[in-house]
């Protein structure tokens, strides 16, 4: 296919890839149902203003602007569906008990966020609203390996996170408040010489533990050093002690801590999480606490949720294996037809060689044909 007539990171799908991807959202779909996930479509397009309420200047960047026709204001292409899913919660539901919801749809990306991603992920996940104890953050996890065991990936490694930590610490230093952004970004690059350049005016202590946060990355016993290497504020314990009952909670998943890995939005205000695969340095799937989205939106609701990109996902898993089929010849005969009908009802694929195309075979192994013996149309193995 020639990308050329596609912008740059943005292309089309073909269809031994196409089908793994939809195969892919039905499986995961029917596992979010089986937990009790309601399933919500948002809009593909809304005004700016809402796309970025409770949203961080990070998403700012990321979204896609137009003009609407109708009524002059500036529209934005969503490029996360967590906050629309969220003001699904507050606004629409205005429902007190926790609520469960899942959605798939394209998202676009003004820029990629790797250098092969893709601007228009094709994003599926699942938001839990209602409930601000680490039994919901728990669930999530576990839904989140579950669907990544269904989708074929076995070796995962869940890497925790808390917000917390860095909002605590730069809580009482008005520098360190200031410059937030730029902090996000040194610390999930690890970058110690610039955090060193970027914190030599802040207070003693929040530069002291700021510098001490990339370190702070490894098994479970990290929650331990972090005790000992971070300042003892009633914030930076809550958010360890939050670390250490989820870690406990995982299970035998493979289960590692960075403080320094804020690879969110900056929405999120807890937990958060991103799952790795081998080979791969950027996470399959992430997600975590945003308590603070529906209050934004009228109604202040726990939230917590993980998302990830069917194509990115679809990618990992090997070639599909061609699907059986059946070969049937062209015809308006009714027996004919009947025969194909009854095929394609009890769940085979069944395709109709038009005329002059009857060797032709591409997506499908077509291993059997129907054909006509002794006055009726029967099934013959073509092996
Ligand atoms: N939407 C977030 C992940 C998430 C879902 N829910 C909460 N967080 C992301 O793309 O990073």
């Amino acid at each position: 296919m020639p990308n050329w007539l596609l912008p740059e990171n943005i292309a089309d799908v073909l269809p031994s890839e196409a089908r793994k991807i939809e195969e892919l959202r039905r499986v995961l779909l029917d596992k979010f149902r089986s937990y009790g996930y309601e399933l919500v479509m948002p809009p593909m397009l809304e005004y700016l203003e809402s796309l970025l309420t409770g949203a961080g200047q990070d998403m700012d960047l990321k979204i896609f602007k137009l003009v609407d026709q109708l009524s002059g204001r500036t529209m934005g292409v969503r490029a996360d569906m967590t906050t629309q899913v969220a003001r699904i919660d507050a606004h629409l539901l205005n429902r007190r008990s926790v609520t469960r919801l899942c959605y798939a749809g394209s998202v676009l990306h003004t820029r990629p966020s790797g250098l092969h991603a893709t601007r228009e992920p094709l994003q599926i996940g699942v938001e839990i609203y209602g409930h601000a104890g680490l039994e919901a953050d728990a669930e999530i996890q576990e839904l989140l390996l579950a669907s990544l065991k269904l989708a074929g990936i076995s070796r995962v490694r869940l890497d925790l996170c808390h917000v917390g930590v860095l909002r605590a610490i730069i809580a009482d230093d008005e520098n360190a408040k200031n410059c937030d952004a730029e902090l996000f970004c040194l610390l999930e690059s690890k970058d110690t010489p610039g955090l060193r350049k970027l914190t030599s005016d802040f207070l003693p202590q929040t530069r002291e533990a700021l510098l001490a946060l990339p370190a702070l990355y490894g098994d479970a016993s990290v929650i331990e050093r972090a005790r000992d290497a971070l300042p003892k504020l009633p914030e930076v314990t809550r958010a360890l002690d939050e670390l250490d009952t989820l870690v406990r909670q995982v299970g035998n998943a493979d289960v590692t801590v960075d403080l320094a890995d804020l690879r969110g939005y900056h929405y999120h205000s807890g937990v958060m999480f991103g799952a790795y695969v081998p080979g791969l340095p950027n996470a399959v799937a992430r997600g975590g606490r945003y308590d603070h989205v529906g209050e934004e939106f009228g109604r202040a609701r726990p939230a917590t949720g993980f998302s990830l990109d069917l194509r990115e996902l679809a990618r990992l898993l090997p070639v599909a294996e061609r699907k059986r089929a059946v070969m049937a010849p062209w015809g308006t005969e009714p027996a004919l037809r009947q025969k194909i009908n009854e095929l394609r009802e009890s769940g085979e694929v069944v395709i109709q060689a038009l005329p002059g195309h009857e060797h032709e075979q591409d997506e499908f192994d077509c291993d059997r044909a129907v054909v006509f013996n002794n006055g009726n149309w029967i099934l013959q193995s073509l092996g």
